[in-house]
């Protein structure tokens, strides 16, 4: 409860307000039944038309101020619970924006996204209900026994035998329910995940014709999902005709017995009226505690899940870095004996021994079959994993003693899989520096080589982006990619694989413009093709995890044999292909 205090806190009047107006309906409706019975007694039985319009005043006067008290209890009650998702959404959502990659790689996207929505709704459904009923139901309960008992004490019997019944039934339903509705969570997310994966790889589904494949899958977890929430739902749609048929059956009781005891004279017809109408409202509030319970047992798993990502330990941090303050001036980079792996305590090693040291302003060139380790051995250098033994520095400090946004300020990197954002093409270069100027815009565009085919657009910078770039082409994608990442002036610039779809003499242009624009930049390259790294001061060479080679293209073509294989073979290659 501690832990969402500060939800309620900034709109505790709001929940103090909404049940405490709840009250003036609680009021109303125990004593309209008492004064009915009144009239009935005093004022229809005697012909008593003043007495009936006397209490009927007092009445129509009761039955506004709970209109009055409803309205603004259902206003605070939705102002209190939209607020407290609200704010609880904006912390799941921060949680997640801290995550590590290891973290994301834990939780499937579409499992956090029905945590931030389904689930905290399911949450603020369940704190408008209690927010509603918490004086409501006890009050209708307590009020409606003591009235009852205070009319007549024989009938009170059949009461007695029906709310322990009633209570018995409720607690059979809340524990078979609890199960079902976190099933149901489950398999919401499972078919978020699924919806996702599918709309966004979509172009790729229909290249492949596999919109029937798909379809089956959806249709699949569709049906699973129905099936919970039909399983979930059993439980509440028998609840309901429960309740009914045990207050029917009261009511039954009550007017035989009552009726019994007007006979023999020992009781008023009004009062039968209104005794009546309170043994409805005290199985009626039975009712809606149940339903509260019932709600709340299915925000509790809701509950449990938002609070597995907010109590998530975030496993890469600054709080104990020790040059918080430090920037990265000159972009030195030294690998002291690294290994890393991304499933701990394996035996295999992702990355083994790496050892090298980058200079200030030098291309390094990274180069290796694929799953040889060229992403993961990059990727410690903005941390975006923490090596596993070893130690990584930048300008001689270790990278765990940087904060974390000064580090990665000093790194620009172009990851494998590039993605744009909607937005004018300016707004997505400007993500690099949002205080460039248009001239450094265009510069970088143009060591991009970016600026030719934007400017050939009809709106040049100004125009509009599809979702993830989609209106552009895969090189114009990774050339902006780059543009935004030069924009951001690293002193270390990581380019992962992201010239692969630009044509050999654009990419060779690039490269050239390095020289100028990013002279004093360290820059790794990672490629495929010994075209793109063979100019570069220093190539890595990587196999299963380990340096295999480490020198100049001239040097590695004399001793290394795993060069050699990769640049014969892409000779060949080329050579067939010319012939
Ligand atoms: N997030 C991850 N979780 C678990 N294992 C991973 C993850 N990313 C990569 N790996 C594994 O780590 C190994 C090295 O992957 P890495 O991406 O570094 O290779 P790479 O040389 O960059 O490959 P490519 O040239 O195909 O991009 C591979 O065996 C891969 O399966």
């Amino acid at each position: 409860m501690k832990r969402y205090w500060k939800y309620i806190r900034p709109y505790l009047g709001a929940f103090i307000l909404a049940p405490l107006l709840m009250l003036t309906e609680v009021f109303g409706e125990i004593m309209l039944p008492r004064m009915t019975s009144l009239i009935i007694n005093n004022g229809v039985a005697t012909k008593d038309v003043e007495y009936i319009l006397g209490m009927g005043g007092k009445m129509v006067a009761i039955a506004v101020v709970m209109a009055a008290g409803g309205i603004g209890a259902s206003y605070f009650s939705s102002k209190a619970s939209i607020c407290f998702s609200t704010d609880l959404r904006k912390d799941v959502f921060h949680k997640v924006q801290q995550f590590s990659f290891k973290n994301i790689d834990d939780f499937s996207t579409g499992s956090l996204v029905t945590r931030l929505t389904n689930d905290i709704q399911q949450i603020q459904n369940v704190v408008m209900m209690s927010l509603r009923l918490l004086f409501r139901a006890p009050g209708l309960l307590i009020g409606g026994l003591i009235m009852a008992y205070l009319m007549n004490r024989q009938l009170m019997v059949i009461l007695l035998v029906v709310i322990p019944l009633l209570i018995l039934a409720i607690v059979i339903i809340l524990i078979a329910a609890f199960p079902r509705f976190e099933a149901m969570q489950k398999k919401i997310d499972r078919l978020n995940s699924g919806v996702q994966e599918a709309l966004t790889n979509v172009r790729v589904i229909k290249s492949f014709v596999r919109e029937d494949f798909e379809e089956k899958k959806f249709q699949a977890t569709n049906r699973d999902l129905k099936e919970g929430s039909l399983d979930a739902m059993k439980i509440v749609v028998v609840s309901m005709p429960v309740m009914m048929l045990a207050m029917n059956v009261t009511t039954l009781a009550v007017v035989w017995y009552g009726g019994n005891l007007i006979i023999a004279g020992k009781m008023p017809v009004g009062d039968l009226t209104a005794f009546t109408t309170y043994i409805v409202q005290i199985l009626m509030s039975l009712m809606l505690l149940s339903m509260v319970f019932l709600q709340a047992s299915r925000a509790m798993a809701s509950l449990r899940r938002v609070r597995e990502v907010l109590d998530t330990e975030i496993d890469l941090t600054d709080d104990h870095a020790s040059e918080k303050s430090a920037q990265v001036t000159s972009g030195k980079v030294e690998f002291r004996n690294v290994s890393f792996q991304y499933v701990k305590g394996m035996d295999e090693m992702v990355l083994k021994h790496i050892d090298f040291t980058a200079e200030p302003g030098e291309t390094i060139g990274i180069i290796g079959s694929t799953g040889s380790g060229k992403t993961s051995l990059v990727q410690m250098i903005p941390r975006l994993y923490d090596a596993d033994e070893g130690q990584v520095l930048v300008d001689g400090i270790d990278v765990r003693d940087y904060s974390i946004r000064n580090l990665r300020e000093g790194v620009g990197m172009v990851l494998q899989k590039n993605v744009l954002f909607s937005g004018t093409i300016e707004e997505n270069l400007r993500w690099g520096d949002e205080n460039a100027t248009m001239e450094e815009v265009i510069l970088m565009a143009e060591s991009a080589q970016a600026d030719g085919f934007v400017t050939n657009f009809k709106d040049g910078y100004d125009t509009d982006l599809g979702q993830g770039g989609s209106n552009v082409s895969g090189g114009q994608k990774q050339r902006l990619c780059i543009a935004r990442a030069l924009l951001k002036k690293p002193k270390i610039l990581i380019l992962d694989d992201s010239t692969s779809a630009v044509d050999t003499a654009t990419e060779a242009r690039i490269r050239q413009c390095f020289q100028t624009t990013l002279k004093d930049t360290t820059k790794f390259i990672i490629a495929q093709r010994i075209g793109s790294v063979e100019s570069a001061d220093k190539i890595i060479v990587l196999d299963d995890g380990q340096i295999v080679g480490m020198g100049s293209h001239e040097e590695l073509l004399e001793s290394c044999e795993a060069y050699q294989e990769i640049y014969y073979s892409q000779r060949d290659v080329d050579k067939e292909a010319g012939a």
